[in-house]
């Protein structure tokens, strides 16, 4: 260890690397720290050490860190100054950085690196300087004297400063008489080996003129190197005297040639602060034109006078600006005028989607009442549905009809309250909420602002997004809306809002109470076939810069593209497949725009009739003849562009052993078949289930054994042995395939009967039937939720007969005709029911019991 000004310098140092600004021992020198190894040496070093010794890291100037933690370090300076870290400030705007102070204590040479991660730590030889170790004799008396010249150059350089002070013509140092009277005291207080770094660091010289001051070890070096920095100085000051006496008041700028061409002197500040003076009266000026309220409009002058006598040094003045920029440009009283009409926006409407009656009905009705009374307190609309199904474009085209600005809010994994209300101006970096944010990007203060996927928002240490959005969502209490950063009410009564959410089952009671739902269920095939030749594939072509003469996908690819390539209740799967065959064919157009015609013999004759190209891909060679138009997609090139099929139609393929069964599940994403499957083997009577089971649907299946077992001599269920109770001398599993989904809920409950019912009688379960409903011990059937996704996703995996609950039978009237028509729906009030209907020929024992009907 050394010394450097009383502190020990530990023997090794954490090494800053910096690229801006010299430090040298005995000055205070601010770093701006974003670049990897730098911000982990404060986050690990500075933020994390207690003792005075983890405050102290090494300086090397002139060194880069590189920008990625994987690069190389580049060749370090070799000598560096050791500092403390007296203050450290970390922002996160607008990246994470931090700004460091550091005092330079004294100078070190690097002895070797010890390591690069995550920040540089490296063995250091201090090189603190004492006159007597170092020079004897001769040594100290150069240094005596050099002393007394730079002591009389800087009574020189004080009186001189004095001097332009007295004549007033350096506004700037008013401040600093009482600083050059300090200035003089410290000049005498100090060590004298510190008065060159010190002096270097205080005058005006180039980074590269400090380093050279840094790496001369020798003392005397330091003073030589040092004095003619100080003599420019001076002459600099004096030739600025002179030309003010020349013409008085009016030049403010003197260039300074001779031995230092280039350099510039511009010692006032009149110009910075009339330019100062221009801005804030420009800025008062927005300030009165913004037709703020009589709150704001007092709050915006009493910063405005706070930022007048600023200087724009201060880190607070960049602070108080932003935040009046922000006060003016908020749109307090801007706003578009509404231009409804019911019939256009019916037709805007339906012209932008395809199916989604109910939806559209409400929105119109809603629409209507708008246009009726004028009076904004309406209900917020929420749009609940799987994702892909229209909801955010459906927000846009309400928009549009209204003729108002757009603007969507996305708060999936928000998790902050400060997101939505902002942060109080005392903190660092801070910044308005996303509602200010989007009103100043919108410029109105009547837009549609569309709060996207409600039900994501999350919960932390800093607080609750949905507590926050509570006010935002009140039209009772939004019209005075206080952001934490603005500090005065914006009025959001004219803001019209709407919510999107996968479920309600995350959205917390009291912001679902806000709102009211409208369920977006899936699309059934048919729909999705005519959305994508209505919406999809135009709109696809247009973004590839294709035409209709140019790429034809028939109805037959499309239906291919929905059964085979895609397993989803909305478009967006859809919409994706489409783009990858437009990006294909754009690569087959452009090609062929500059290929000469060649060999005729690619081009194929069509199922119509017509010549066309099929595109083959994979083996197009720069040779092929370019493609005729328009390129049709069949199932070749549906094979070659997107690759074979993802899905089959597997259900009845699985359905061929006893002891398996399907059935309908409800996710956030839409309807999903699910296979239950069951096997048993000898054992002790117990259950395994396996396929990441909630607890309600654990209970489901204790449910189901115990009812078989109970009602086992009625259905002539026996064991392996033949022994009456199925499970004596029997272990079962029980297992629900993609186990990686956790699955819960109690509607599988009549599906693993079936399933059970089909392993111990050894039966099939019909390859054709899909099932859900709850079950009770007594053997009822209870209603479940979600059934028109559940019979959609039927739908789709090509089931013809749906087992439901009979209290279920009122949901059917929400499915699409054509479904209802191809599907064959069994409505079961109880267990034998559900048995009689999914085993062909019925299930021996289920039509002799008395039924019982449910009273629940
Ligand atoms: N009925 C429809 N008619 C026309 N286009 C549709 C229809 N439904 C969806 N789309 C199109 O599907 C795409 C996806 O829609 P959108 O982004 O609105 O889905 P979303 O329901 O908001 O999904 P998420 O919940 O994931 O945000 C858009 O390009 C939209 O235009």
């Amino acid at each position: 260890m050394a010394s450097g000004g009383g502190i020990q310098i530990p023997s090794r140092l954490p090494l800053l690397l910096a690229h801006e600004g010299v430090l040298l021992p005995g000055s205070t020198i601010r770093f701006s720290v974003d670049s990897p190894r730098n911000m982990q040496l404060v986050s690990q070093r500075l933020l994390k050490g207690t003792s005075l010794k983890s405050t102290i890291i090494g300086v090397i100037p002139n060194t880069r860190d590189p920008e990625q933690d994987t690069e190389d370090l580049p060749t370090l300076h070799t000598i560096g100054t050791a500092g403390i870290a007296v203050q450290v400030v970390g922002s996160n705007w607008p990246k994470p950085h931090y700004t460091l102070l550091i005092t330079g204590l004294c100078r070190f040479r690097v002895s070797g690196l010890l390591k690069e991660r995550p920040f540089v730590l490296a063995e250091v030889t201090p090189l603190c300087f004492t006159v007597t170790s170092e020079a004897p004799d001769t040594c100290a008396k150069v240094v005596r004297m050099l002393l007394l010249s730079v002591r009389n150059v800087f009574f020189f350089f004080s009186f001189l400063a004095r001097l332009c002070v007295s004549l007033q013509l350096l506004g700037m140092l008013d401040m600093s008489v009482p600083a050059v009277a300090k200035f003089r005291r410290l000049l005498d207080s100090l060590p004298r080996e510190m008065l060159p770094d010190v002096v270097a660091s205080m005058i005006r010289t180039s980074n590269k003129e400090k380093l050279q001051v840094l790496d001369a070890v020798s003392l005397e070096e330091r003073f030589r190197r040092t004095l003619p920095m100080l003599t420019r100085q001076i002459e600099g000051l004096k030739l600025l005297k002179k030309s003010r006496k020349m013409t008085p008041g009016s030049e403010k700028r003197v260039c300074y040639g001779g031995p230092f061409p280039g350099r510039q002197f511009s010692l006032d500040r009149d110009e910075d602060s009339d330019d100062d003076g221009d801005d804030t009266a420009s800025l008062e000026k927005k300030v009165h034109g913004a037709n703020m309220p009589e709150a704001a409009l007092k709050v915006s002058l009493k910063e405005l006078k706070r930022l007048k006598k600023m200087p724009q040094s201060m880190p607070e003045y960049a602070l108080t600006r932003n935040y009046l920029d922000l006060m003016v440009e908020l749109p307090w009283s801007r706003s578009t005028k509404d231009c409804l009409d019911i019939r256009a926006a019916r037709v805007l409407l339906d012209n932008d989607h395809y199916a989604m009656e109910k939806l559209k009905r409400r929105v119109l009705e809603y629409l209507a009442v708008r246009q009726l009374k004028t009076s904004l307190k309406g209900p917020i609309l929420c749009f609940v549905g799987p994702p892909g199904v229209g909801k955010t474009s459906v927000g846009r085209s309400i928009a549009k009809t209204l003729g108002r600005e757009f603007h969507r809010i996305a708060l999936g994994g928000v998790c902050d309250q400060s997101d939505i209300r902002g942060h109080r101006r005392t903190y660092v970096g801070s910044m308005p909420g996303r509602i200010i944010n989007g009103l100043k990007t919108v410029g109105v203060n009547n837009p549609v602002f569309l709060l996207d996927e409600v039900d994501k928002l999350g919960k932390s240490l800093q607080g609750d997004p949905a507590a926050a959005l509570l006010e935002v969502l009140d039209p009772e209490q939004n019209h005075s809306f206080t952001d934490h950063y603005l500090n005065v009410a914006f009025d959001l009564s004219q803001v019209l809002f709407i919510a999107t959410a996968n479920t309600t089952a995350t959205i917390p009671p009291a912001l679902l109470d806000r709102m009211e739902v409208l369920q977006v269920p899936g699309y059934t095939q048919e729909e999705k076939v005519e959305i994508a030749h209505r919406h999809l594939i135009p709109n696809q072509l247009e973004q590839h810069g294709l035409t209709p003469q140019q790429l034809h996908i028939p109805q037959e690819s499309t239906q291919d593209i929905i059964c085979r390539y895609t397993r989803e209740a909305g478009v967006r799967s859809l919409e994706r497949k489409i783009g990858a065959i437009c990006r294909a064919v754009a690569v087959k157009v452009a090609e062929g725009h500059r290929l000469p015609e060649t060999d005729a013999s690619t081009l194929e004759t069509s199922r119509e009739g017509h010549r066309e190209e099929r595109l083959h891909l994979k083996r197009s060679t720069d040779k092929a003849a370019p493609p005729e138009m328009p390129i049709v997609i069949d199932q070749m090139a549906l094979k070659d562009i997107l690759g074979p099929p993802l899905f089959e139609l597997e259900v009845s393929e699985r359905l061929t052993l006893p002891g398996v069964a399907l059935g309908l599940a409800w996710t956030p994403l839409g309807g999903e078949i699910m296979f239950v499957e069951a096997s048993r083997m000898e054992g002790e009577g117990q259950l395994t289930l396996t396929g990441q089971l909630g607890d309600v649907m654990k209970e489901s299946a204790h449910l189901a054994i115990s009812w078989l077992r109970a009602n086992a001599k009625t259905y002539q269920l026996t064991n392996m042995v033949g022994a009456p109770d199925p499970l004596e001398g029997t272990d079962i599993h029980l297992h629900f395939p993609a186990g990686a989904v956790t699955k819960d809920g109690p509607s599988a409950g009549v599906t693993i009967v079936t399933c059970l019912a089909s392993l111990f009688s050894g039966r099939l379960v019909r390859s054709d039937i899909a099932m859900t409903g709850e079950i009770t011990l007594r053997g009822l059937v209870l209603p479940v939720g979600g059934i028109k996704d559940k019979v959609l996703a039927a739908h789709r995996a090509g089931v013809k007969r749906v087992i439901l609950p009979k209290r279920n039978e009122k949901d059917l009237d929400e499915l699409p005709a054509n479904v209802r028509a191809q599907l064959d729906f069994v409505t079961a009030g109880n267990l034998d029911e559900v048995l009689n209907a999914s085993f062909d020929g019925g299930f021996p024992g289920a039509q002799a019991r008395p039924h019982v009907s449910s009273k629940l």
